[in-house]
Formats: structure tokens, sequence, C-alpha cells
């Protein structure tokens, strides 16, 4: 294994670069780069998925992305295939998943409060995967860029694994997606090397498309910035989702009462919902509780936000026996983690689902975004027919823009008019006016139970 300090001379110029894997990030990622001049090789162990690109088919569902890949294609700067290959850099951007380890021994020595032993880590299996990967074409004075989020250390452990004279930096991704191509021109990038000079290598690969500022720091740091962005917000959104609890046992509407607090010039509440997906929010603070033993607020957040999809099953299934409504067959609208995307990794809809059949609720899906489920997707007319209820879990635009006459003859195939929106997109007065009664997440005042 060598030292950190033992690096000698390298490399500086590249042209060729290698991204090692085609998601969300690294296909928009790889294409960006090779419409900057790169010749770039894509690398993704999914044949299919390799296949696809090749053809120019919409793997992800993203604006604007399709276009920006056929363009890299089509110029001959972008080659995708299932191995990688000798280049000048190469960036990594596989997914970090999060386990439950029981038997994880940090966890006991951590945790010892309200321990379960079953605190969530960091799966560091593909990052690890997509080293051994490379390590046969790595030569000294290559660049080798980690992209996936990781918890912090993980840079300068996998920079000891390899056993060449390289440069190294942790380049943390922060899009938005839906926003993707946007983001990730605008932002501004955190770019943290190994050492100095392997900053300034990996600055001058982003600064060929980021039009945002590039601050230089340590990998470390740059691990701890990442996670804390996305700790930052789920702490903030824990924050709304208990207040929407407080409300509904206030029978006060938290929306109204978000909206007023947020007149205060320092205050900025964020939006409650069933609960928090994706494969970013949703597990990165994980990375920062697996490693200290003092993010005790950033495990409550977590734990707060996994437990809201039981809140909302529990919330509806006692409504339903208030009603006096057995066997309820309800109609979920949207199952991705959020609007407008078609990502279901680590949806509450999944959670909340479960929860409704084991409750022995009929349930069926409509998701005009979502190509993969767990559960059977189903067109509109057959998701509502029959049904007791819809329940909105997504803010897909298409439920924020049903008309009144859309609404009316939603209203003629169901059962009983009830419909609840847990993310508070509907317009309320029209749906009342087709007579259905409106329960809203978070407003006491909508619901019989608390
Ligand atoms: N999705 C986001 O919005 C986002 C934003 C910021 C950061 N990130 C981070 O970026 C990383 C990637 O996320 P994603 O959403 O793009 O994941 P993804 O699942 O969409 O894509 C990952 C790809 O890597 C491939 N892969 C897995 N192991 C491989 C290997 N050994 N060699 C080559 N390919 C391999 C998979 O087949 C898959 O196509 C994660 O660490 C994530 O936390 C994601
Ligand atoms: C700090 C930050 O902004 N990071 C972003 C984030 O992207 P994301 O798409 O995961 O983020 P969100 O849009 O926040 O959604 C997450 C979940 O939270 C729910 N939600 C949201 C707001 C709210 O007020 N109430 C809620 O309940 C929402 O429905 C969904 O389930 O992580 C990416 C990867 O690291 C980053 O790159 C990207 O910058």
């Amino acid at each position: 294994m060598k030292q950190l300090e033992n690096i000698g001379t390298k490399q500086k110029n590249i042209n060729k670069i290698c991204v090692i894997g085609l998601g969300y990030i690294g296909l928009p990622t790889a294409s960006m780069l090779a419409n900057h001049g790169y010749y770039v090789v894509g690398v993704d162990i999914d044949e299919k998925r390799v296949e696809l690109i090749k053809n120019g088919e919409l793997i992800i569902d993203e604006p604007g992305l399709m276009t920006l890949v056929k363009g890299a294609i089509n110029s001959g700067n972008l080659n995708v295939k299932t191995e990688p290959e000798e280049a000048d850099a190469f960036i990594i951007c596989v997914p970090t998943p999060v386990i439950h380890d029981k038997n994880n021994k940090d966890n006991n020595k951590n945790n010892n409060k309200d321990n379960n032993n079953e605190t969530p880590k960091c799966d560091l299996t593909y990052v690890l995967s997509a080293v051994n990967g490379i390590k046969p074409y790595l030569k000294d004075g290559n660049l080798v860029v980690i992209e996936s989020t990781i918890p912090p250390k993980t840079t300068e452990m996998i920079y000891k694994l390899i056993d060449k004279n390289i440069h190294m930096a942790y380049c943390p991704e922060r899009v938005l997606p839906g926003k993707i191509l946007k983001e990730l021109v605008e932002n501004d990038r955190i770019v943290g090397g190994i050492d100095e000079e392997s900053s300034e290598l990996a600055k001058e690969v982003y600064k060929s498309f980021v039009d945002g500022d590039i601050y230089l720091t340590n990998s470390t740091t740059a691990e701890m910035v990442k996670l804390m962005e996305n700790t930052f917000r789920d702490v903030n959104i824990a924050l709304a989702n208990e207040f929407a609890k407080v409300c509904t046992e206030m029978k006060v509407n938290v929306w109204d009462a978000i909206n007023l607090a947020n007149k205060h010039p320092r205050v900025n509440i964020l939006n409650p919902g069933p609960g928090v997906g994706g494969h970013c929010i949703s597990i990165d603070p994980w990375f920062i509780v697996e490693k200290s033993k003092n993010a005790e607020l950033i495990k409550k957040a977590r734990e707060l936000n996994d437990n809201m999809p039981k809140y909302v099953c529990n919330l509806i299934v006692k409504e339903f026996k208030k009603l006096n409504i057995n066997n309820p067959k309800v109609s979920i609208f949207g199952v991705t983690y959020k609007g407008n995307v078609d990502d279901t990794r680590e949806s509450p809809a999944k959670k909340i689902i479960e929860c409704l059949l084991s409750n022995d609720f009929n349930v069926s899906i409509y998701d005009p975004h979502a190509k993969v489920f767990e559960y059977p997707l189903n067109k509109l007319e057959d998701c509502i027919k029959g049904s007791d209820c819809i329940i909105v879990l997504t803010d897909h635009d298409e439920f924020k823009n049903f008309e009144k006459e859309d609404i009316y003859e939603i209203s003629k195939l169901m059962k009983h008019k009830i419909v609840i929106d847990t993310k508070n997109i509907l317009n309320h007065n029209l749906w009342k006016e087709s007579k259905f009664e409106v329960k809203l997440l978070g407003d006491g005042t909508t619901w019989n139970v608390k």
C-alpha cells in the first residue's frame, strides 16, 4: 500500500475519459464531456442498457437527456461498452445504496442509545467493483474521480487500494433530478483532491462544461459537504413532517400555518409529504450516522421521515374504519419518489401500498411517469373503476393540471368520492365541485381521526 504523500511526476494531458456507470449521473456526465471535446468511453455492466444507449433509446426520463446523448454518439466522441479501456481519466458514477447490517459492530459502538443494531450503512460494493474493474487499465499519472456519494474518508481508503502513481479526487454530483442538464452546467462544484495537484487536474476536466464556480478542497471535506447538503434537506423535511403530525392533532391546516410562518424574514419551512424517497436524501444522511457517534439529530430526522409512510397509512386505515367502508378499494396516484421523474427508488409509495395491502385494502395504481414498479401499473380508467378513494402520493404535473371535466369523468367511475392529497397539489375547489370529499395530509380539519 502506498502513502498519500508518495506521489511522483504525473502526466497532465487529459484527452480520453472513461466514465464508469451510465445511470442518472454517469450518462449525462459522459455525454456532456463528449460534447465538450473529450473522447469518452462510457462503461456500464448492464448489457441491455449499453445496447439501448447505442440505439439512442430513452432509458432515463430526464428532459433533454436523449438529445444530448444522441448528439454525443453521433459526434463520434462517445462510445459506450461493457468493459473499461485505457484512458487518461476515469470517473466513477455507480450506485451507493444502503445495506441494513444487523451485525455491524460499529453501530453498537456508535449508537449506544436507541440502538436496534440495524442502522443502515453505505454499500460500497459497486464502487469497489468499479475500482477493481479499472485497475488493469490504470497507468501512472491517470486521474481517478469518484462522483458516487460516499461516506467520509472513502476516497482516501480507495486511493490506498490502488497500486499505481495516480491522481485522485472526490467530486460530488449535486444535480436535481428533473433539472439535471441545467444544473450540471450551472451549479457550483466542489472538487476534493487527494492532493492539490489532483484537485487542479480534476478542476480542468470540469471546467470544460461547468459555468458555475469550482471550489477546491480535500477529499474528506468534499465527502462531508455532499452529505451535509442532503442532510440539511432531510432534517428540514423531517421538521415539516413533524409539524404536519402536530397540526393534524391540533385540527390546524399545516399548509396555511407554514405559509404564514414563512412570512417571517428568517423562516423557510419546507413541505410535508408522505415520506422522503429517491437514491439520495433518503439514504445519504445514514453515511454520516454510520461514521459518527455525534449524529443524533440526523438519525432522528431520518427515522421520522422513514416513518411517514406508516403514519400516512395508519391515518387512512383509521379514517376508513370511521367511515365504515370495509375492504376499501383505493387508487394510488403516483409511485415515483417525487413529481415528474420516472425513478421509483426508495419511493414512500411502496411502503404505503404494502401497509394498505396488509390492512386488507384493494390497491390499484396509476402513474404517468413510472415505467418499472414492484406492483402492476394501470391506465387511469382501470385504476379508478369502482374505487372508493384516490390517494395522491406524488406531485406530478398531470395531477396538478386535472381540469373540471377530467375530475367529473373520474368521479363517474368511482364508487365513493373521496380524495386524499398528501402533497397539497390538487385544485381542491374543483374536486369539491364534483362532490369529492377532500382530505389533506397535515390539515387536521379534514380528518375524522387524528
Ligand atoms: N440520481 C441522482 O440524482 C444523484 C445525484 C447526485 C449524486 N448521485 C450519486 O451518484 C451515484 C450514481 O447514482 P445514479 O442515480 O446515477 O445511479 P444509477 O443506478 O442510475 O446508475 C448507476 C449505473 O452504474 C452501473 N454499474 C453498477 N456497477 C457497475 C460497475 N462495476 N461498472 C460499470 N457500471 C456499473 C449500473 O448498471 C447503472 O446503470 C450514487 O452514488 C448516487 O448517490 C445521484
Ligand atoms: C440538497 C438537495 O437539494 N439535494 C438534491 C437531492 O435531489 P432529490 O431529487 O432527491 O431531492 P428532493 O427534490 O428534495 O426530493 C427528495 C424527497 O424529499 C421529498 N420532499 C422534498 C422537498 C420537500 O419540501 N418535502 C418533501 O417531502 C420529495 O418528495 C422526495 O421524496 O439529492 C440529489 C442527490 O444527492 C442532489 O444532487 C440534489 O441536489
